[in-house]
């Protein structure tokens, strides 16, 4: 059986960009983007975990908002269920720390990147709210 791994993302648009940050060359999933945040802690609230992570990851905070949506992905080291949030910036701009990169992007340019295979359902979900229109092939 593989474990279950429950992690919050946090969704950040200000001036209709999108905050993508890049995980280290170490670790789960190198250099692929993502959006901030991390595993939910015992006894947190998905808010309360990602209110944690933002700090730690981005030194700044933010107020979580409503759940954008929540999908789950099997990779070899465990099952990821990724419940992503809109989250609104209330205090402080994002610091890069524990990530490689971070960048604002358009909704029609997050494509460009090369996302956490778990995190793909949520672009183009943004995607598709932010009136991206994609033309076949
Ligand atoms: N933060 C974050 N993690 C994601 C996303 N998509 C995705 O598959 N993940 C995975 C990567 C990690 O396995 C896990 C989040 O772990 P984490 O960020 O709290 O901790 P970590 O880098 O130390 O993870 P790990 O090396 O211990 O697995 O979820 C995402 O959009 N944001």
């Amino acid at each position: 059986m593989k474990k279950d791994i429950h992690v919050v993302g946090a969704v950040i648009v200000s001036s209709g960009k999108v905050l993508c940050v890049q995980r280290g060359p170490d670790g789960t999933l190198p250099g692929l983007w993502e959006f901030p945040g991390g595993k939910i802690e015992p006894g947190e609230t998905a808010q309360e975990a990602l209110r944690r992570e933002v700090v730690e990851e981005l030194q700044c905070h933010v107020h979580v908002g409503e759940e954008f949506t929540t999908t789950r992905h099997t990779y070899d080291f465990g099952i990821v269920h990724l419940s992503t949030f809109y989250c609104e910036l209330v205090d402080g701009s994002p610091q890069l720390s524990e990530h490689s990169d971070m960048t604002w992007r358009d909704p029609a340019d997050l494509r460009d990147l090369v996302w956490a295979p778990a995190d793909i359902p949520a672009v183009q979900l943004i995607e598709q709210r932010f009136g991206v229109s994609r033309s076949a092939g």
